[in-house]
């Protein structure tokens, strides 16, 4: 594994005394232990913090203040579940319902309005008690019933037919929630049961991002008439990690958006979330430049009805949710012409041991479609997420 002096290196086995086996930045090889010192932030103590950081998670939800004010607020996501329920209200009745992760449990209460099914609302962080109150306050203590604990460790009297969750993160898969939620399918939900999300979908696009680029670089190249442009370290510093709650206008993709990594949310296994890989081929539409690439996801809800139409939740460029877009800067930004082809591919690789982390791996290929030279460019970059 290649490596320079002041990288962070995840050592995950020591094979021998003298070769160790490390990840830096999703990249997996042997590293010879002499040119390592371990790092005393992250010391002996680490090994006992727990690597779910559920004190730290649990707690953000325990509160109202941030986390369930904004998903609150935000009306797209909530009414689109709200329309998943209204849309299956007929098919609900007499259903028996998980929703895992209820929060102040606004999907349970949906389903106990419009719908009448029996729920189970699951949540594991302290505002379950505030949630029962709310149930009560709403009349609907006899259809839902609220349960604290973590989903994985709970026992519920019965199977059930619907299992919903919003479990979603940023590139879809971010903080790792889906784990409970399959562990949570494979044990509860009946045969032929129904899981809320059906499918989900990573969508990638190579996008310009001029006032973000001018905003972190361009300061530094004439600061009080003086030369300021360590351009790799401001890079490096800056564009390391991706960028959250990025704003993609449409008029920024150089190119029609790609899938490039689909979830069933049947069939896939806890062990399949550990990498993760897509390939994209774009075709440039515009001349511009380009400066990285933007990521958003959808999730589908089928229908409970034979051929009734499915419900989307799409975060992309269109949409307004509070997930909005996550964009990866590349080191240096290309020009690039319309006609221009952008193949290449990404990768999700969970971290081994921050188990609600992962590192975006991209490599990517710029054919040029119109110049004679036939020249092309090749590029790889990993960020991590966030550790
Ligand atoms: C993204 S929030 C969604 C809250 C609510 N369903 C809503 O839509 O507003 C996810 C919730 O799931 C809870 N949660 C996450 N993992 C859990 C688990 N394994 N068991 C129970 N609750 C969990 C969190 O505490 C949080 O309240």
């Amino acid at each position: 594994l290649s490596f320079s002096s002041g990288d962070k290196l995840l050592v995950l086995s020591k094979p021998s005394a003298d070769w160790w086996w490390a990840e830096l930045r999703g990249v997996k090889g042997y590293v010879p232990a002499s040119y390592l010192r371990q790092d005393s932030a992250e010391g002996e103590d680490n090994s006992s913090e727990d690597p779910w950081q559920d004190e730290e998670y649990f707690g953000s939800y325990g509160t109202l203040q941030r986390l369930h004010l904004e998903m609150l607020s935000d009306r797209s996501r909530t009414e689109t579940y709200r329309q998943v329920v209204l849309s299956n209200s007929a098919s609900l009745k007499n259903k028996v319902v998980m929703d895992l992760g209820c929060g102040t449990g606004i999907i349970s209460l949906f389903c106990a309005q419009l719908a009448q099914p029996s729920v189970y609302a699951v949540e594991a962080s302290s505002m379950a008690e505030y949630t029962r109150q709310l149930v009560k306050q709403n009349g609907c203590e006899e259809v839902v019933t609220v349960l604290q604990g973590r989903a994985e460790e709970l026992e519920l009297p019965e199977q059930v037919d619907v299992l919903v969750s919003e479990w979603m993160g940023n590139c879809l898969l971010f903080e790792f929630m889906v784990e409970s939620v399959l562990v949570a399918r494979d044990r509860w939900l009946r045969d032929g049961g129904v899981m809320w999300p059906s499918s989900g979908a990573l969508t990638l696009v190579p996008c310009q991002a001029d006032s973000y680029y001018t905003e972190k670089m361009a300061f530094w190249e004439r600061p009080y008439g003086l030369d300021f442009t360590p351009l790799p370290l401001a890079q490096q510093e800056f564009f390391t990690k991706p960028k959250f709650s990025h704003l993609i206008e449409p008029n920024d993709c150089l190119a029609a958006s790609c899938d490039v990594i689909c979830l069933d949310m049947y069939t896939v296994q806890v062990r399949d979330l550990e990498e993760m890989k897509g390939e994209f081929h774009f075709c440039v539409e515009k001349s511009g430049v380009f400066h990285g690439f933007t990521a958003w996801f959808t999730v589908q809800f089928e229908s409970l009805e034979k051929g009734g139409a499915a419900v989307e939740l799409d975060t992309g460029p269109n949409s307004l949710t509070h997930w909005k877009q996550t964009l990866f800067m590349l080191d240096r930004p290309v020009s690039v012409n319309a006609g221009d082809s952008i193949r290449g591919s990404v990768a999700l690789h969970r971290n081994p041991i921050w188990r609600r982390h992962m590192t975006v791996t991209l490599h990517w290929n710029i054919n040029s479609g119109t110049d004679d030279t036939d020249s092309c460019q090749v590029g790889t970059k990993s960020f991590p997420m966030w550790r």
